[in-house]
């Protein structure tokens, strides 16, 4: 098999007029963390669906564990677990049962089911409430249950759709922890679709940003912030006193070679550099009399590189 689990090729799903996803290639390694990013509308869920073969595409190719997940869906669901948003039990079994439950539909003989729902109830921190009905749990005890529920059929792929939506913070740390623990312990691919950019950018290896049914970009975030920010990738923060307008700060920085723009926003200056200019910038506003308040090298995040594709245009005003 390929060293990708996940294979898209021109894949493409359309609505009468509306193209929810649109010629998206993308592959996913084996073992990797990845995280699909993308405002509602996206096309994010209507691509997980045509990856577990529960919609078809209208042109292109899914391949799942070297599984065509359109001609073979049953196949695919066997290697691939799916955690939706909301996930569903039987609320008058206990957590248990359900697992049980799951475990028998996917054939698993009783004692080794058993004793795997034992030990992936005590993963997710749930071993204590196994006996309890499931309509007693809180969102995110059920979350965590669900992925359990994923588990117990030994999945090589999981894909978790937006699985943290409506989990207090503490809740949502513990179960991002919780998935990567799982991926590199037990050597599971992950997918996980989400808007929460934080969140992608805490746990995921690599990222692809989706917008109108297009994978805009892909890769680590190092790499996608060297591709998006190339011109600029470094921002110094300045806090400068008595306030001087931008330009007066422009005439003030304007013998540095390498500056590309000036914004001020909340007190403060933002200077978009080709390279690291932080101690010329400190020198020449020193030199010209003003004081230096504040002095700050910001590095390119997630949220710069998903602002940049989302508005569609710089994060930082040109001055050139
Ligand atoms: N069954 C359907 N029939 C018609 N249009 C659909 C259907 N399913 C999804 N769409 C449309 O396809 C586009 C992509 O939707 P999709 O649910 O895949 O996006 P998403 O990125 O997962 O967003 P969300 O997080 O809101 O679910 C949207 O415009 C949506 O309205």
């Amino acid at each position: 098999m390929s060293e990708y689990i996940i294979s898209l090729a021109g894949l493409t799903k359309k609505y009468g007029a509306l193209t929810a996803v649109d010629r998206l290639d993308l592959s996913i390694r084996k073992g990797e963390v990845f995280g699909l990013l993308g405002p509602n509308g996206a096309g994010k869920s209507t691509t997980i669906l045509m990856m577990l073969g529960l919609t078809e595409p209208t042109s292109g190719s899914v391949q799942v564990c070297g599984i065509d997940a359109t001609m073979h869906p049953v196949e695919v669901k066997r290697k691939a677990g799916y955690l939706p948003d909301e996930v569903g039990f039987y609320e008058h079994r206990s957590g248990l049962e359900n697992l049980l439950y799951t475990a028998r539909l996917n054939r698993i003989p009783v004692q080794e089911a058993t004793e795997r729902a034992y030990l992936l109830l005590k993963r997710v921190g749930l071993y204590e409430v196994a006996h309890k009905k499931t309509r007693t749990y809180s969102r995110g005890m059920r979350q965590r249950l669900g992925l359990a529920d994923v588990l117990i059929k030994n999945p090589e792929v999981i894909i978790l759709d937006e699985p943290t939506l409506g989990i207090d913070p503490r809740g949502v740390r513990e179960f991002l922890d919780l998935i990567v623990q799982l991926s590199r312990e037990e050597k599971i691919t992950v997918l996980l679709s989400s808007h929460h950019l934080h969140q992608v950018q805490q746990v995921c290896d690599r990222v692809g940003i989706f917008v109108g049914g297009r994978l805009l970009a892909e890769g680590d975030i190092p790499t996608l912030s060297e591709k998006l920010f190339a011109g600029e990738p470094y921002i110094i923060e300045a806090g400068v006193q008595p306030l001087p307008d931008t330009a007066r700060l422009q005439t003030v920085l304007q013998d540095i070679e390498g500056i590309r723009s000036i914004q001020f926003s909340e007190g403060l200056f933002r200077i978009g550099c080709q390279r690291d200019l932080t101690s010329a910038i400190a020198g020449a506003i020193v030199r010209s009399g003003l004081a230096l308040t504040h002095l700050q090298r910001k590095t390119y995040g997630l949220d710069d590189i998903y602002n940049r594709y989302f508005e569609g245009g710089p994060v930082y005003e040109q001055t050139a």
